[in-house]
């Protein structure tokens, strides 16, 4: 039993605290407000009068970055960080009276997302240091792929060998694809030949795209599952609920209790909509609360695997603390990426969405959920009768041994069948929201609407890694995505300037706002690309000059800007390279993921076309990936991203010399378009793996010739537009 004298402390568990630079942040953030003030001020008195369109974008570029500095913030007010004591909470609660944990692995393309790992990444949470009678590992299989299930039933058996082998080494990495891809992992040779021989396995039927008798060790039982595939597709098909280890039955080598292992492909058909990820994790937990129940929930994307096997015990340092538990819906552990290039050139670490900013927002209502590593407790997903985390009495015996009743798959697969949801309020007010492509955002910020709090849990070692997309084109892609899944929220009833602010908090409905807001970088970023270079062209001053003493309000707010944004990346453990390549980073996807994802949100909102949720590939060619380990941009298809991108270098790096061979020429002039010439410069240095792209190389990831024409053409024309504009 649980007893008082056994809860822990709230103080013993955990501490806090807030970042020494807040003090500074706050004054730098009022200087700064007063500068961005005087730019406005500034426009109104000399541009706008008299007003002229050119006047005007330039006033619209600037009053959008005030709006996106003004909403951000509040991430800097208040940054805190916090620690958290495994140790203390065994010592205090201990092993015995730990709460029932139910993991949910989301998966939804075999091609995208390798089976194997998947089954590296379930693998990697059977194996944390947990108690395995109440540990239970859910697959959600979006893919409805047969090789998924063949993967999991061999992933089953290696259980019995790999949880064993983990403890007995002590393993801190306990997903076998990155222990035996790491030298540590080398010379484990019978496990390792063990691995590879189910890798082989698996990789040959999903080349051969089903499972053949033969590739089965199976009771015929199991063999009769695999008939259930017949005229079956991804998007039509039946629920399949497969129970693979049962913690009451199963045991290891050893004789150790397993986890349970579930493997579960929700109904489909072409006729109800699925609601993507959010749909797959509505049904994990109904068919997790009808076979486990666990009062502790955890969420993983199929890639992300367990790097720190005492996460859980981490995160229930703070779920099980009384003073806290009351309405503490979530635990959220920050993204990190395996095998980033050394500059991280696509910015895939995305370190002000993973790490800075929930840092800033944990001093307030806690961070966002992003879908991935965040503990749940269950009752923020399904309201229930349940009592707080802290007052449960886990010790209590369970219901063991039901996983296998036909009462209970019975009613599992109703609760995970198509039409369950009809005439419910899954989705809008229960569970994983619907109604954006960033459910994750979407279910956090709803449940901080409605009283809930979340705590961020960034420990010394990443708890949980996983894949960044390697690859330019998906790279943009995905924050298109997220782009547009923030602007539905923006747009919705719960827009988080007026709900969220009322409903949440100020300074927490700005956070969300920042993010919903997101795709509007597009607007001064894609201004700034083309309207000063063509004026430098045209020799049209849109800037102060440099005599001016409004120039040094623009040198003030440019450098700020800049040294705060270093400053803060340097101190979140960025290197100077990484912060240069995310400064580019945020350029480019203004002029591509934010600015295509804006039109396409246009797009579906006047009912063009529907938004979808385009699985990133965590697949690579090897050419590619060669060439992003070496840190060489890969522009080699043709997408509309590169002619944008194509587009801006070209219109800058000619305006440029245009603009220094009259400098050089003619005095005054160099004074007189300084700012124009900065800007368009300092384009230019970001651009110089473009030019080389379309210039230089000769390898795979150059930019194909077509982009390149077509990049031209359109400069070309800009600058047709530009001499009409400025000229005439
Ligand atoms: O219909 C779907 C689509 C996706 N997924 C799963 O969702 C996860 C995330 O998909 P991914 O393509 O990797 O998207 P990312 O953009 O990398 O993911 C980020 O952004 C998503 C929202 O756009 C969040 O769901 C993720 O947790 C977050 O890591 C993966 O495990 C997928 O298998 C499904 O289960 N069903
Ligand atoms: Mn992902």
């Amino acid at each position: 039993m649980t007893t008082l004298s056994t809860k822990p402390k709230p103080s013993t568990l955990h501490t806090l605290t807030v970042d020494p630079l807040a003090p500074y942040n706050r004054v730098h953030s009022l200087l700064y407000s007063l500068g961005i003030l005087a730019l406005l001020y500034h426009h109104c008195t000399t541009f706008l009068a008299p007003p002229s369109f050119l006047s005007l974008l330039l006033f619209l570029a600037d009053l959008v970055l005030a709006f996106m500095w003004g909403l951000v913030q509040p991430f800097r007010w208040r940054s805190v960080r916090r620690r958290e004591f495994p140790d203390r909470l065994i010592d205090t609660v201990g092993r015995k009276n730990l709460p029932a944990l139910d993991v949910f692995i989301c998966t939804a393309d075999p091609h995208k997302e390798p089976p194997m790992s998947v089954v590296s990444t379930a693998l990697s949470v059977m194996a944390f240091d947990y108690p395995t009678d109440r540990l239970s590992v859910y697959i959600s299989d979006d893919g409805g792929s047969e090789v998924t299930l063949f993967a999991f039933m061999e992933a089953a058996m290696f259980a019995r060998y790999w949880l064993p082998f983990c403890r007995e080494n002590g393993l801190q990495e306990r997903s076998p694809e990155a222990y035996f891809s790491s030298s540590v992992g080398g010379n484990s040779d019978k496990m390792k030949a063990m691995y590879q021989s189910m890798k082989e396995k698996v990789e040959s039927a999903l080349q051969r795209g089903y499972v053949a008798g033969n590739d089965l060790i199976a009771t015929p039982k199991e063999l009769e599952i695999f008939k259930k595939w017949k005229g079956f597709t991804r998007r039509d098909h039946p629920s399949i609920i497969q129970v693979l280890l049962e913690s009451s039955k199963d045991t290891d080598i050893m004789g150790d209790a397993l986890p349970n292992l579930i493997y579960l492909s929700r109904e489909k058909n072409i006729n109800s909509p699925h609601h993507f990820k959010a749909g797959a994790l509505n049904t994990l937990v109904r068919v997790s609360s009808i076979m486990t129940n666990a009062p502790v929930v955890l969420t993983l994307d199929c890639d992300m695997y367990s790097n720190d096997p005492q996460a859980p015990l981490r995160a229930l340092c703070y779920l099980l603390d009384p003073a806290m538990a009351s309405n503490l819906a979530y635990v959220q552990f920050p993204q990190h990426f395996q095998g980033l290039n050394e500059d991280d050139i696509y910015g895939g670490e995305v370190k002000r969405l993973f790490r800075i900013n929930p840092r800033g927002v944990d001093g307030f209502s806690g961070p966002s959920y992003v879908g991935s590593n965040c503990f749940f407790d269950r009752r923020a997903l399904h309201p229930s009768p349940l009592a707080p985390l802290s007052s449960h009495d886990a010790s209590e015996p369970r219901d063991r041994g039901s996983l296998h009743l036909d009462s209970v798959l019975k009613r599992a697969h109703e609760v995970a069948s198509c039409n369950y949801e009809v005439g419910t309020k899954w989705g809008s007010t229960i569970g994983f929201r619907y109604g954006s492509l960033v459910e994750d955002y979407h279910t956090g910020y709803r449940l901080h609407c409605e009283g809930w709090k979340s705590t961020f849990c960034d420990p010394e070692r990443p708890a949980f890694v996983g894949d960044a997309p390697k690859n330019l084109n998906d790279a943009l892609g995905q924050v298109k995505r997220w782009c547009i899944g923030f602007l539905e929220v923006a747009i919705s009833k719960h827009n988080p300037l007026t709900f969220g602010i009322r409903n949440a908090s100020l300074p927490v409905g700005l956070c969300y706002a920042y993010y919903a807001y997101w795709g509007s970088w597009c607007i001064p970023l894609t201004i700034y690309a083309f309207l000063p270079p063509l004026a430098l062209t045209y020799q049209k001053r849109l800037f102060p000059e440099v005599f001016d003493p409004w120039f040094y309000l623009y040198v003030y707010l440019f450098l700020a800007a800049y040294i705060t944004d270093l400053v803060d990346f340097l101190r979140a453990k960025g290197s100077i390279h990484r912060w240069w390549n995310d400064q580019r980073i945020w350029m480019v996807r203004g002029l591509t993921s934010h600015l295509f994802g804006t039109i396409q949100f246009a797009l579906n909102h006047v009912g063009i076309s529907t938004p979808g949720f385009n699985v990133t590939s965590k697949v690579i060619e090897e050419e590619q990936s060669e060439r992003y380990d070496k840190g060489m941009f890969d522009f080699g298809i043709a997408s509309p991203f590169f002619v944008i991108l194509g587009t801006a270098a070209i219109v800058n790096l000619s305006s440029f010399v245009i603009g220094i061979a009259r400098a050089a020429r003619i005095e005054g002039v160099f004074n007189e378009m300084f700012l124009h010439l900065f800007l368009s410069g300092f384009i230019v240095v970001n651009c110089l793996p473009i030019y080389e792209a379309m210039f230089l190389r000769k390898d795979g990831g150059k930019m194909p010739g077509n982009v390149t024409l077509i990049s031209i053409l359109v400069a070309g024309f800009f600058y047709l537009i530009g001499y009409f504009m400025f000229i005439i």
